[in-house]
C-alpha cells in the first residue's frame, strides 16, 4: 500500500515547542486551546500544501435561563435540580409552554441544547397531574431510544414505568408494556407494523395519549420520511377515533425552515422554537482541503490526498499534543484504517506510549460498549478514537479537545452534531472539517458561509408520492375504513384520485360508509424500501442470510464481482440471481472497491411546473427512466484509481420518478459559446456538478439522485439537463432543486469555477457513479453554460422579485470571499 501520509512521518517541528514533548500525554500539562492546536498542526505541514482554506472562531455563548413555568410539577423540578439543572434555558420554556397550551411544536436548537427537557417538562408534568395520561416517544434509532429511556426513567415518577416497545422487546414483555407503561419508547416502524394495525388491542393506551414526541425528526426524509409522514397521519386519525388529540413535540438539530418541515411531516400546523438559550463553548473551526497529488484517476484527472489519510495525520498530531480527539469517518472499515494509520504514525515517531491510546469504534451499538468508550475517553485512557457516525447520536461524549470530520457527513445537522462533541466551558476546542475529493466537500471547504451561515438544507419529504400514498392509504383503510372526512389529512384531491385507482385495481372497495381494504391479510408495506422486491444477500459456505439490499439498487450494488459492505465487513459477490432476487457472496477484503457503469434513457411523461427564463426554461414533472447496468470498474481504495473494467449482462430497469430539468435553446447555446463538439461534455459536466451540490439544499445523498444530459433530447428538441430522484415516484429532492434553482446553480457554478484542476476532477465535474465513465466532460464549457442559465435566472428574478429563490445571502456566488458579518450559529 502507498504511504498515505508521508509528510507527517517525521517528528513535526511543533513538538519542539515544549508543549507536551516528553510529558505524560494527558493530565500533567494543559492541552492548548483550539487555535494553538491548529497552529501547531499546521507548523508540521509542508508550506506548499496550505490545506486550511478558512478558520472560523465560534465565541463562547453564555446561557440564557428563565424561571420554571408555574405549572411545572414540583417533584420533577426537584429531580432536575438534583441532576444539576437549576433553571431552564429560555428555549426550553418557550417550547414547553407552547406544548402545554396544546400547540404542536418543533424545538430546532443545537446539539446538546437540552431539547429533551423541552418535551419532558410538559409531558412529565401532565403524567404527574393525570395518572391515566401517557406519552408515545418515537426515535429513529434503537440506540437513541434506549438512551432516552434511561434519561426519562431517572426523571419520572415511578408510576410512569417508561418502557421500550420495539423489535427487541421480547414477546412476553410486550403485553406488560401495553398495559402498564405510560411512556412508551418506540419507532415509526413499530407504529406502522405493530401498534396501528392492532389498534383495538392498543385502544386503552391510544385514547390516553397526551403527547407524541418525535426526536431527531430530521432523520425522517426522502421516501422513508414520506412514509413516516403518513404513519403519523394514521396515528392521529386512530387517536381521534378513540377520542384523543395528542400534542406533537418534535426535536431536531437545526435544518432550514423547521416549522415547514415539521408541518409537512405531521400533517398539521407545527410552530418552531429556534432561539437557542443554551451555553456554547468556544471553538476554532478550520476547513481543510487535502492537496492535489501526483496520482491520477479517470482520464488522467489529478486526485487529492484522501480525507482519511489527512484525518489519520491530524488524529496522530492531536493525540501527540495530549488532545482528546474524535475523528468521524464514513465507514467502519475507514474507522479501523484511520486508527491504524494514526497508530503507525505515532509508532514511527517513537511514541509507542501513545499507540495503545488510539482506537477505533467498531463494536456493535450496545449501550455498554458506548458507556465504556465514554468512560475511557473521559478518564483519558483513550486519547484518540476514529469512529463512524454511530457515535453521533445518543452518546454523552462532550467536552473533547478536538474533533476531526473526515468528509461531509451528509447533512449540516450531522456536521454540527459531530462538531458539537468538542468544547469545554472554560477553553476553546478545535474542529477540523477535512474535505473529501467530491464537489460538495470542495464547495464547503471554499464557501464558509454555507457551513457557518443560516442553514440552507431542508428536510425534504413528499407525502403525495403515489408510490407512498397508495400503499399508505391501503394501510389506513385496513386499520379503519377511510371516510371522505379523513382525506384532507392525506392530501385531499390527490388522495381521492389515488383512492379511485386503488378501487379500480381491486385493492380497496368503495361502500356508502367509506373505502375498505379489499385485499387478503394486511397490506405489506416496507416503509424503508423503495417498493421493489428486496434482494437477499447470502454467504456462500455458511448459507447465512447477511441482509437484504433494496431491489432498486441491487443491479448496481450486488452484481457479480461487486464489493458488498455489510456492517463494516466486506464481501465479494460470486453470483447475482435476478429472478430469485438473491446474491451469493464470500468474505474478502481486497484493496479495491467496485463502481457500476450504466446507460440511461429518459422520457418525459408529464410537465408539472414550468419557468420560462428566456433562452432557457426550467421544468419539473414526471419522467420514465430506463437504466441498464452494463459493466463495472474496480477502483483502488483510497485513491480511486481505476484498476480494471468488466462487462455485465443485466436486464434494464424502469423507474417512474420526478425530475427537474433545464432546456437550452440554440440562442442559449450560442451565448455560452460552446460548439457542437463541446456541447455534450459541457452539459454533462454541469449535470454532474449539479448532482454533487443538490444535497446541500435538500437532505439527500448524491446516490439518491440520477441525471441525464443531452445535446438534443427527443422530447424537447433542445439541449437539456435532467436531474431526477432515484426512487419510484420521487422523493422531493428534484422539486427542492427547482424551488431553490438559483442558489443551487450558483453553488454548482462556483464549485466548478473554483476548482484548481485544469480539465475536471472528482472535486468538481467527475462523478463516482457516472454511467459513461465520465466521458465526455468539458469543465470550461460547463461554467459558460451555467453562466447563461444564471444570467437568465437573475434577469427573471429581477423582473419578478417574488420568486421563492431570490435569497442568495447564505450561499455566495463562489468567486468572492464570504461576507464579513457571519450570523451567529447554533453549535
Ligand atoms: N437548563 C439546563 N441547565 C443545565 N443543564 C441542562 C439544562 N437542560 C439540559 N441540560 C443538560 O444538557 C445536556 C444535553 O441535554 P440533551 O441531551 O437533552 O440535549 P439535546 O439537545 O437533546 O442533545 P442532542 O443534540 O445530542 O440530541 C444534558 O446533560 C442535560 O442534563
Amino acid at each position: 500500500m502507498t504511504t498515505l501520509h508521508p509528510v507527517r512521518s517525521a517528528p513535526p517541528p511543533g513538538t519542539d515547542d515544549g508543549l507536551l514533548d516528553g510529558d505524560p500525554p494527558s493530565g500533567a500539562r494543559p492541552v492548548p486551546p483550539g487555535g494553538e492546536l491548529l497552529a501547531a498542526v499546521l507548523a508540521a505541514t509542508p508550506e506548499e500544501e496550505q490545506p486550511v482554506t478558512h478558520v472560523h472562531h465560534l465565541p463562547v455563548r453564555p446561557s440564557r435561563t428563565t424561571d420554571w413555568p408555574a405549572w411545572t410539577d414540583p417533584a420533577l423540578r426537584d429531580r432536575l435540580a438534583a441532576r444539576g439543572v437549576g433553571a431552564p434555558w429560555q428555549h426550553q420554556v418557550a417550547a414547553a409552554q407552547l406544548a402545554r397550551e396544546g400547540r404542536h411544536v418543533v424545538v430546532a436548537t443545537g446539539t446538546a441544547s437540552g431539547k429533551s427537557l423541552a418535551y419532558q417538562l410538559p409531558a412529565l408534568t401532565t403524567l404527574a397531574e393525570d395518572p391515566r395520561a401517557c406519552v408515545l416517544y418515537l426515535a429513529p434509532t434503537k440506540a437513541l431510544a434506549r438512551d432516552q429511556l434511561a434519561s426519562v426513567a431517572a426523571l419520572a415518577d415511578p408510576s410512569v414505568r417508561p418502557a421500550a416497545y420495539d423489535g427487541d422487546t421480547p414477546a412476553e414483555e410486550r403485553d406488560w408494556v401495553r398495559r402498564h407503561s405510560r411512556w412508551i419508547v418506540t419507532n415509526p416502524d413499530m407504529l406502522h407494523r405493530g401498534i396501528l394495525p392492532a389498534h383495538q388491542r392498543w385502544s386503552s393506551t391510544l385514547r390516553r395519549v397526551a403527547y407524541v414526541v418525535i426526536d431527531e425528526c430530521h432523520a425522517y426524509r426522502g421516501v422513508f420520511g414520506s412514509h413516516v409522514g403518513h404513519v403519523l397521519r394514521r396515528l392521529r386519525r386512530i387517536c381521534r377515533r378513540y377520542g384523543a388529540d395528542p400534542v406533537f413535540v418534535l426535536a431536531s438539530a437545526t435544518v432550514a425552515d423547521p416549522a415547514a418541515a415539521a408541518t409537512r411531516l405531521v400533517g398539521t400546523e407545527v410552530v418552531a422554537v429556534t432561539d437557542d438559550g443554551s451555553p456554547r463553548p468556544g471553538a476554532t473551526f478550520a476547513l481543510w482541503e487535502p492537496p492535489l497529488t501526483e496520482r491520477t484517476g479517470e482520464h488522467g484527472a489529478p486526485l487529492r490526498r484522501s480525507a482519511a489519510a489527512d484525518a489519520a495525520g491530524l488524529l496522530a498530531d492531536l493525540v501527540e499534543r495530549g488532545a482528546r480527539t474524535l475523528a468521524f469517518v464514513r465507514s467502519r472499515r475507514s474507522a479501523e484504517s484511520v486508527a491504524e494509520q494514526a497508530r503507525r504514525i505515532l509508532a514511527d515517531r517513537g511514541r509507542a506510549d501513545l499507540v495503545r491510546r488510539v482506537d477505533s469504534y467498531r463494536g456493535g451499538y450496545l449501550p455498554e460498549e458506548r458507556r465504556e468508550l465514554e468512560r475511557a475517553l473521559s478518564a483519558g485512557d483513550l486519547l484518540g478514537v476514529a469512529t463512524t457516525n454511530a457515535l453521533e447520536l445518543g452518546i454523552d461524549i462532550a467536552g473533547l479537545d478536538a474533533v476531526v470530520l473526515a468528509g461531509y457527513p451528509g447533512t449540516l445537522a450531522s456536521l454540527w452534531q459531530q462538531a458539537g462533541r468538542a468544547g469545554r466551558a472554560q477553553r476553546e476546542s478545535l474542529v477540523v472539517f477535512v474535505a473529501r475529493d467530491d464537489p460538495l466537500d470542495h464547495y464547503l471547504a471554499h464557501h464558509p458561509r454555507a457551513v457557518f451561515g443560516r442553514p440552507i438544507e431542508a428536510t425534504v419529504t413528499d407525502p403525495a408520492n403515489p408510490y407512498v400514498l397508495g400503499p399508505q392509504l391501503c394501510c389506513a383503510a385496513a386499520e379503519l375504513p377511510l371516510t371522505p372526512d379523513d382525506l384532507a389529512d392525506f392530501g385531499g384531491p390527490v388522495a381521492e384520485a389515488q383512492l379511485e385507482e386503488l378501487v379500480a385495481a381491486g385493492q380497496l372497495r368503495r361502500r356508502p360508509t367509506g373505502w375498505y381494504w379489499a385485499g387478503r391479510g394486511r397490506p405489506d408495506v416496507d416503509i424503508r424500501g423503495s417498493g421493489d422486491e428486496p434482494v437477499a444477500i447470502i454467504e456462500a459456505g455458511t448459507g447465512r442470510l447477511l441482509g437484504t439490499v433494496d431491489g432498486g439498487a441491487a443491479h448496481a450494488t450486488v452484481h457479480e464481482g461487486a464489493l458488498y459492505v455489510h456492517r463494516g465487513d466486506t464481501f465479494v459477490v460470486d453470483e447475482y440471481d435476478v429472478e430469485d432476487a438473491c446474491a451469493v457472496v464470500h468474505p474478502e477484503s481486497p484493496d479495491w472497491t467496485t463502481v457500476a457503469r450504466d446507460v440511461t434513457d429518459l422520457a418525459i411523461v408529464s410537465i408539472e411546473q414550468t419557468r420560462p427564463l428566456g433562452a432557457v426554461t426550467a421544468h419539473t414533472g414526471v419522467v420514465d427512466v430506463t437504466n441498464q447496468v452494463v459493466a463495472y470498474q474496480r477502483r483502488r481504495l483510497g485513491t480511486g484509481e481505476v484498476l480494471a473494467e468488466f462487462p455485465l449482462v443485466l436486464p434494464p430497469r424502469q423507474l417512474r420518478t420526478r425530475a427537474v430539468w433545464l432546456t437550452l435553446d440554440s440562442r442559449a447555446v450560442q451565448r455560452a459559446e460552446v460548439d457542437d463538439a463541446a456541447l455534450p461534455g459541457s452539459l454533462h459536466a454541469a449535470e454532474h456538478a449539479a448532482i454533487g451540490i443538490l444535497p446541500l439544499l435538500a437532505t439527500c445523498d448524491r446516490w439518491d439522485l440520477g441525471g441525464l444530459s443531452t445535446a438534443v433530447h427527443p422530447d424537447t428538441g433542445t439541449a437539456a439537463i435532467f436531474v431526477y430522484d432515484g426512487h419510484p415516484g420521487g422523493a422531493g429532492f428534484a422539486e427542492r432543486g427547482y424551488a431553490a434553482l438559483r442558489r443551487w446553480l450558483q453553488a454548482t457554478r462556483a464549485t466548478v469555477a473554483s476548482c484548481e484542476c485544469e480539465t475536471g476532477c472528482p472535486s468538481c465535474v467527475q462523478s463516482p457513479k457516472c454511467g459513461n465513465g465520465n466521458d465526455p466532460l468539458d469543465k470550461a464549457g460547463a461554467v459558460r453554460v451555467l453562466d447563461v442559465v444564471l444570467d437568465e435566472l437573475a434577469a427573471r428574478d429581477h423582473a419578478d422579485p417574488d420568486t421563492d429563490d431570490t435569497d442568495d445571502r447564505t450561499v455566495g456566488t463562489g468567486d468572492g470571499a464570504p461576507a464579513a458579518a457571519e450570523p451567529d450559529l447554533v453549535f
